[in-house]
């Protein structure tokens, strides 16, 4: 991404149920910056739709995807191998800036490979009010407790990253921030073009 021509990349990460989904989703839209969909063995949940939320894929589409060197890339997480593509990546980021949500490896590898081109936006809440949260979306206690076990993780890599973001209150007020976040990216390449 040498020439990133005042494109970026913006990682969404954080603990899980932190609201990187809902915050990332509305903030692309609004700025109509694309999202480059992961791909992941992991079943479908109700509320997720395939090829937008993930591209859900076969243990054995994930293995050939991984095994001929198409992942930038990838890891297992409970499980669950999740991973993203190169060609996805690059054919998005040819038209525009893009945005992922992706765990703090990922964030890592996608920092390290093209540089200042990504900026991680890190969005936090704490434990007790993202278990509401599940609690609220009728979450099992197992189904909870699995996806708290990273939380600790999560929550250590926050410092790492250009931008961290707590969301506890109104759910807009956070996407209003981070869309003023971006778009301070966004912006400065164009008055610099002036
Ligand atoms: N500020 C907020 N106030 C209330 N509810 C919120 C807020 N932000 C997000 N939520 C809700 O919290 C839940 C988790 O949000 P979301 O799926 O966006 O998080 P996530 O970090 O992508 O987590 P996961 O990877 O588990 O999906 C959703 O039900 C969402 O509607
Ligand atoms: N490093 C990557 N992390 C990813 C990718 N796709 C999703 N994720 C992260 O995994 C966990 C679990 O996701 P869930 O949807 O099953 O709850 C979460 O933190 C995601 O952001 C990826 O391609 N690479």
């Amino acid at each position: 991404m040498a020439n990133s021509d005042g494109k970026y990349i913006f990682v969404f990460t954080g603990p899980d149920g932190s609201g990187r989904k809902s915050v990332a989703d509305a903030v692309g839209l609004t700025l109509g910056v694309r999202k480059v969909i992961s791909y992941t063995t992991r079943g479908r949940r109700p509320i997720e739709e395939d090829g937008q939320d993930y591209n859900f894929v076969s243990e054995a589409e994930f293995r050939e995807a991984a095994a001929s060197g198409q992942f930038v890339e990838h890891l297992t997480i409970d499980g669950y191998r999740y991973g993203v593509k190169e060609a996805d990546i690059s054919s998005a980021f040819e038209k525009g800036s893009v945005y992922l949500i992706l765990n703090r490896h990922g964030a890592d590898i996608l920092r390290e490979l093209y540089g200042d081109v990504v900026v991680r936006i890190f969005l936090y809440a704490d434990r007790n009010t993202i278990r509401e949260r599940q609690v609220q979306e009728g979450l099992s206690e197992p189904e909870i407790e699995q996806r708290l076990s990273h939380y600790d993780e999560d929550m250590a890599y926050g410092p790492q990253c250009e931008h961290s973001v707590e969301n506890i209150n109104d759910l807009g007020h956070t996407i209003f921030h981070v869309t003023n976040v971006l778009e301070e990216y966004l912006q400065r390449d164009l008055v610099d073009k002036d």
